[in-house]
């Protein structure tokens, strides 16, 4: 009981929150009134194609910057009035890495403690458990620059973990990494989000992690939230499934064939499209909440009907598919 009032508590609170920035004559909306909650417990990503706010975002909520209009509470605090109660409560790793070239891990480790006052004997402790938890042990007098992009990366996790917080910010954490690295980050990061029972906000440009990861996702495009639930929501509610039918060749042709294949089809199915390719060969394209369910009815039609099928194929719904029906702009091609 006492569990599920705690878990229900807003660790995140935005309303209105605004950034412009205006640099000589030119003004950029970058964030534009949103409004956000973060209950407890949560791991939410922003998602969204560059340029679309998701970095300012963050960094009004960690305190860094300020809005320019709207307000926001993070971990109990207003971000303006209180941002030393805030940066106390949270941890932030943004994008660039955070340690120091020429100096040695275990020393910014230290260093980062004393920056949130955490006592040396408190930190040096702190500072043991991360570099074990992060697979970093034997390299505390490495230098940063002498670490692999995988290894500073997890460094930055560490210090951003050195004051033990509730609540952390991740500003697109894998960026750069190779799919390995990505891999081995996020078993570590969502390891120790299991054992500190941490809330977690990030950012991403990678699909399939937010679809894997995120627990709830908050489509960002031009500084607007465009939607925001779990990423199965999503799907269903803005995407569907593409389930592709080869047919068997037939002797009344494939105009005759195809609209034969049409007229016994479901009734559930968005859409329809057809394929002919030059060689004669035709193909059945279906648009369907519900991909691999609508296989064995379909099959079932045709095969009754007497139009036999080669090969089906089922393509499930992506968040690619969603931003792009809300946008008609595909992230995946904004990505590369
Ligand atoms: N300090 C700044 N001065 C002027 N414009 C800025 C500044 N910081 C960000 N912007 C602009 O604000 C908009 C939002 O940028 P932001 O970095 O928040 O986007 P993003 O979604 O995080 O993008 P990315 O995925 O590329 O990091 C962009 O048009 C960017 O050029």
């Amino acid at each position: 009981m006492i569990d599920s009032v705690h878990r229900t508590r807003s660790a995140v609170r935005a309303r209105g929150l605004t950034k412009t920035f205006t640099r000589k004559k030119e003004t950029v909306e970058a964030v534009k009134g949103i409004d956000l909650d973060v209950a407890e417990g949560e791991l939410v990503a922003f998602l969204g194609p560059n340029g679309a706010g998701k970095s300012t975002t963050l960094r009004m909520l960690t305190s860094l910057l300020a809005p320019t209009a709207g307000t926001a509470e993070v971990a109990g605090f207003d971000v303006v009035r209180h941002p030393a109660d805030v940066r106390a409560r949270i941890g932030y790793i943004g994008q660039g890495n955070a340690g120091g070239y020429s100096y040695r891990v275990g020393d910014e480790l230290l260093n980062q403690g004393r920056f949130y006052s955490v006592p040396t004997t408190v930190a040096r402790r702190r500072a043991g458990e991360l570099l074990d938890a992060l697979e970093l042990s034997g390299l505390e007098k490495r230098t940063v620059q002498s670490l692999s992009g995988g290894q500073r990366r997890r460094l930055d996790v560490a210090m951003g973990l050195m004051n033990h917080p509730r609540l952390l910010f991740l500003d697109e954490p894998t960026t750069g990494l190779d799919p390995h690295a990505r891999a081995n980050l996020w078993e570590h990061v969502m390891r120790l989000r299991r054992e500190n029972d941490m809330t977690m906000l990030l950012t991403t440009h990678y699909l399939d992690e937010a679809d894997s990861m995120a627990e709830r996702i908050v489509l960002i495009d031009h500084g607007s939230v465009i939607a925001d639930a779990t990423p199965e929501a999503l799907k269903r509610e803005y995407a569907d499934d593409v389930v592709t039918l080869a047919l068997e060749p037939a002797s009344e042709g494939t105009g005759e064939l195809l609209s034969r294949a049409r007229s016994v089809l479901p009734g559930h199915i968005s859409r329809v499209d057809e394929l002919v390719e030059p060689d004669g060969s035709a193909r059945l394209v279906l648009a369907t909440t519900h991909g691999p369910e609508l296989v064995p009815p379909v099959l079932r039609s045709l095969g009754d009907a007497g139009v036999g099928v080669r090969s089906a194929d089922v393509r499930a719904a992506s968040l690619d598919d969603v931003f792009l029906n809300l946008t008609g702009r595909s992230l995946r091609e904004e990505a590369a």
